[in-house]
């Protein structure tokens, strides 16, 4: 693939990063002579053509600046920009294809093991709140909010690169060979090689205010209207540590808008302290008895607590047949409750780390009020997008630094 011509237009020059049903290339319009993301979707899928109408649609609706309290702020470039649509055939058949601006890359990578200077993350999470803020006021849920979903302007000087400087100043592709586990011959239709993803931007800690103001909110694949559209919580598709928990226990019921939030407080959670609030690597049984450790079994709603408490043996059958969290019976280690959380796995990593920054005593008071609101169990008593830009925080210490 990498050479590769699509299009007549777009020449493959290295991979950019994948996901469930999508490979993102990084590619070179040999008409334009910029480069470009190149999102190919696995063939036969017609739900990615959903991705680049979604993004069509807000970007002609959203304003081009946005209004807050604390002024007006350039939004046009918050949100992915969708260049050309088109179709390409391939040895498993058609491949719906799109075009994006080139960005950095996302802060899940940037922020591997690497804490982001203080005001850059403030300055992020404002970014990041805005952003979604923007698709809620076009009436959109976003429905995939998480680190990898999060990326970052890239300067475009890199255009000014020739597809031999670029590879002179990022390194020729990374391949590794394509073998079947029983030692037969591959298909014809498997490629030899897959391609090691190409990391294009800056680690958390060189991060600076400029990065941050360029934040776009991407992956639009899971983004719907719940006006017109229903979004069973059975059907929602966000990793599980960042996924709104009415969507687990109740799989049957649409969710809406307030599930971004609980995932937008995770994301800041994760800006802030490089940690994530609950862990990536559990069970979902797990993750929700961390939940609970961490906000507190009183706010866990009635018929909630029914289903966490069944035995073992009893079966919860939904309509979607998808798994309902249940109290694990292994022994395990809880985790601390929310202020202790913030102080273990944000501030520590601070302080170990005191260039990037440690939060002041007032201002964590601030950020665990705004977690506390976010990540309410009960939709319906979870602060709205207009209220987390409105909280103490954000208009103190994060929306100042937007620029
Ligand atoms: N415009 C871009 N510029 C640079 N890198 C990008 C761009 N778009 C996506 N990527 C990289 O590719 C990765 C996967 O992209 P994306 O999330 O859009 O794919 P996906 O197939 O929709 O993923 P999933 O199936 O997990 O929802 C991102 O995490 C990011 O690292």
């Amino acid at each position: 693939m990498v050479d590769d011509l699509l299009h007549r237009r777009y020449r493959i020059v290295d991979k950019l990063g994948h996901g469930g049903y999508s490979t993102i290339w990084l590619a070179h319009d040999e008409q334009t002579t910029r480069y470009v993301a190149l999102k190919v979707a696995i063939s036969g899928q017609m739900l990615p053509r959903r991705e680049p109408s979604i993004l069509r649609a807000l970007s002609e609706s959203v304003p081009s600046t946005q209004e807050t309290a604390q002024g007006a702020f350039d939004a046009s470039t918050t949100i992915p920009q969708v260049l050309e649509v088109f179709n390409v055939r391939g040895p498993n058949g058609i491949h719906v294809c799109y075009t994006k601006t080139l960005a950095q890359g996302n802060l899940k990578e940037a922020s591997f093991n690497r804490l982001f200077p203080i005001e850059v993350a403030r300055l992020l999470a404002a970014r990041l709140a805005l952003a979604v803020s923007l698709i809620h006021s076009q009436g959109f849920v976003h429905g995939d909010i998480h680190l990898r979903n999060v990326l970052v302007k890239l300067p475009s000087t890199i255009d000014e690169l020739s597809i031999a400087d670029f590879r002179k100043t990022f390194g020729e592709p990374e391949t590794v060979p394509i073998h079947r586990a029983d030692g037969e011959p591959l298909p014809p239709n498997a490629p030899p090689q897959a391609v090691v993803p190409l990391y294009l931007g800056r680690m958390a800690e060189e991060f600076t205010l400029d990065d941050a103001n360029g934040l776009i909110l991407g992956d639009f694949g899971e983004a719907f209207a719940p006006a017109t559209e229903e979004r069973l919580g059975g059907d929602c598709n966000t990793p599980v540590a960042m996924r709104a928990p009415e969507a687990l226990f109740e799989p049957d019921t649409p969710v809406s808008f307030s599930a971004d939030i609980w995932s937008l407080g995770t994301a800041i959670w994760e800006i802030l302290g490089m940690n994530f609030i609950f862990s990536e690597t559990e069970t979902m049984d797990e993750i929700v008895a961390q939940q609970i450790d961490v906000l507190g079994y009183h706010g866990l709603p009635l018929a909630w607590r029914e289903h966490w408490e069944r035995s073992n043996t009893e079966e919860l059958v939904t309509e979607t047949e998808v798994e309902v969290p249940r109290h694990p019976t292994v022994d395990r280690n809880a985790w601390p409750p929310l202020e202790q959380a913030f102080a273990e796995f944000v501030q520590k990593h601070r302080r170990e780390q005191e260039a990037m920054g440690v939060f002041g005593e007032e201002e964590t008071k601030a950020i665990l009020d705004l977690m506390r609101g976010m990540l309410r169990f009960k939709p319906e008593e979870r602060i709205t997008i207009q209220e987390v830009l409105q909280s103490d925080w954000m208009t103190k210490w994060a929306l100042p630094r937007v620029g």
